[in-house]
C-alpha cells in the first residue's frame, strides 16, 4: 500500500478538517443523536460529499482508493460524520453511472455537483433483509409511469434524501429477475418517511422506514432494463463495499489510538499499565490487525481502480471487496472491544469515546450485507471459479 504524493496531502487536508469541524461535535452528535447537517456543506465546499462523481459530470472523479482515504480519517473520529462521505456514491453516482442511459445522466449525475445533495438506496424490507429476491415492494407500469407499493425499512439517509434509488418487484413471485430499479425524487406524492429508528450505535444517523403509497414514478425514471435491479443492487453493493472496510479500519485505529494513550498515562501498581507484558501483547495484537486489515482493503480499493477486464475479473474482485468488508469490520468489532478493555472500568463509561466507538463498529458487520453474506459470496466464488486470475 503506497499513496501517491496527492494522496498524502488529500489525507493530511482530511485530517486537518476532521480536527477543525469533526472532533468537536462527535460527542455531542452521538449524545444527542442529532444529525449534523452541518458537515454536509463542509464536506460538499471540501469537495469530498461528491469526490466520486466523474470530472465530466462536474465532481472530483476520485478513485475508491481516495474514497477509502477519507472514510478512514474521518472515522478513526465518528463513525457517524464517516458515512456521511462520497454520501451519494452507492445510492446515486453507481447505479447511473454503470447502468443509466446517456439522458438520465445528463439529466441527474451535475445536480450532485451544482449544491449538497443527499441520497439513499432503498433495497431492504422488514421480511427481506439478506434475502433481496424475497422483496414485496411492486412497481405495476401504467402508461407512461409505474406506480409503486410497498415499504422500505432501516434506510440510511431516506428522511433526508432528495433522491432516493428504489428497487422493486416488476414480475410475478419471488425471485431475482423480476426486480427493478427506480430514481425516485422523494417530492413525489407517495412518498412517506417513518418515525426515525433508535439505534444501538450510529447516533446521527437518520435511518427510517419508507412507505411508497401509490407513488408514481417516471418508466424514464427506471435505471436498467425491467427485470435487471437484483444485478444492479448487487454490483452496485459490491462495487461500494471496500469503502465499509476502510470506515472500519478508521473506527478501529482511533480506538487502538486512544487506548495507547490511555495505557501509557493511567498508572497502577507502581508503574503505567503500557509497561505490563500482558497489555503490551493485547496492544501489539490490535496493532497487527488493523494493519493486516488496512492492508486488505486498500489492495482491494487498488485492484478496483485498475478496472476490470472481464466480468470474471469484477467476480473475483467482488469476492475480495466481501473479504476486504468481512474481515475489517470483524476486527474493528475486537479492536474496539480490546480498547475499551484497556481502559477497565472507564471504558465502560460514556466518558471517553471508546464506548461509542465499540458501539459503532457493530453495525458494520451487518450492514451492507452481513458477515454470514460476505463467508457465502467468498465461498461461492472460491469453490467456482477461484479467487486468482
Ligand atoms: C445472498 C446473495 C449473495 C445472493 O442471493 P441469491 O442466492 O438470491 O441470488 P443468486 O442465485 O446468487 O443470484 C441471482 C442472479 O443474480 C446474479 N448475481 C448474483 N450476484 C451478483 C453480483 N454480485 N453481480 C452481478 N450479478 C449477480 C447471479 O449470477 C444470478 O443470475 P442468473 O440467474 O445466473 O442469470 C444476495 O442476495 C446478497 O448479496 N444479499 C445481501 C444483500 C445486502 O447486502 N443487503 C444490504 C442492503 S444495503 C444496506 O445494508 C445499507 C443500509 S440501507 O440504507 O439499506
Amino acid at each position: 500500500m503506497k499513496f501517491t504524493e496527492e494522496q498524502v496531502a488529500f489525507r493530511d487536508a482530511v485530517r486537518r478538517m476532521v480536527q477543525k469541524e469533526v472532533a468537536p461535535i462527535a460527542d455531542e452528535v452521538d449524545r444527542n443523536d442529532r444529525f449534523p447537517k452541518e458537515l454536509v456543506q463542509v464536506y460538499f465546499d471540501m469537495g469530498i460529499l461528491q469526490m466520486r462523481l466523474p470530472e465530466e459530470y462536474g465532481g472530483a472523479g476520485a478513485s475508491l482508493t481516495d474514497a477509502c482515504i477519507a472514510f478512514e480519517e474521518v472515522a478513526k473520529v465518528s463513525e457517524t460524520a464517516a458515512l456521511m462521505v462520497a454520501q451519494g456514491t452507492i445510492s446515486f453516482i453507481l447505479p447511473l453511472l454503470h447502468f443509466g442511459t446517456e439522458e438520465q445522466k445528463r439529466t441527474y449525475l451535475p445536480k450532485m455537483g451544482e449544491k449538497p445533495m443527499l441520497t439513499a438506496i432503498a433495497i431492504t424490507e422488514p421480511q427481506a433483509g439478506s434475502d433481496v429476491g424475497g422483496m414485496k415492494t411492486r412497481a405495476v407500469r401504467d402508461g407512461d409511469d409505474y406506480v409503486i407499493n410497498g415499504q422500505k425499512c432501516y434506510i440510511t439517509f431516506g428522511a433526508v434524501a432528495d433522491y432516493v434509488t428504489v428497487f422493486a418487484k416488476t414480475g410475478e413471485g419471488r425471485g431475482t429477475h423480476n426486480i427493478s430499479a427506480f430514481l425516485v425524487d422523494t417530492r413525489t406524492p407517495g412518498f412517506e418517511i417513518g418515525k426515525l429508528d433508535r439505534k444501538m450505535g450510529l447516533n446521527g444517523i437518520p435511518d427510517s422506514p419508507l412507505y411508497f403509497d401509490n407513488m408514481r414514478v417516471p418508466a424514464a425514471n427506471r435505471i436498467g432494463a425491467e427485470g435487471d435491479g437484483f444485478k444492479i443492487c448487487m454490483r452496485c453493493l459490491d462495487m461500494n463495499r471496500p469503502t465499509i472496510g476502510a470506515v472500519a479500519v478508521g473506527l478501529a485505529q482511533g480506538a487502538l489510538d486512544l487506548a495507547v494513550d490511555y495505557a501509557k498515562g493511567r498508572e497502577a501498581f507502581g508503574k503505567t499499565i503500557a509497561d505490563f507484558q500482558g497489555m503490551q501483547f493485547m496492544l501489539a495484537d490490535m496493532a497487527m490487525q488493523v494493519e493486516a486489515a488496512r492492508c486488505l482493503v486498500y489492495e482491494v480499493a487498488r485492484v478496483a481502480d485498475e478496472g476490470f477486464a472481464d466480468d470474471a475479473a469484477f467476480h473475483r474482485f467482488a469476492a475480495r471487496a466481501s473479504m476486504a468488508k468481512c474481515y475489517a469490520s470483524d476486527m474493528a468489532m475486537k479492536v474496539t472491544t480490546d480498547a475499551v478493555q484497556v481502559f477497565g472500568g472507564a471504558g465502560f463509561m460514556k466518558d471517553f469515546p471508546v464506548e461509542r466507538f465499540m458501539r459503532d463498529a457493530k453495525i458494520n458487520q451487518i450492514f451492507e450485507g452481513t458477515n454470514q453474506i460476505h463467508r457465502l459470496i467468498i465461498a461461492r466464488q472460491l469453490l467456482g471459479d477461484g479467487l486468482a486470475a
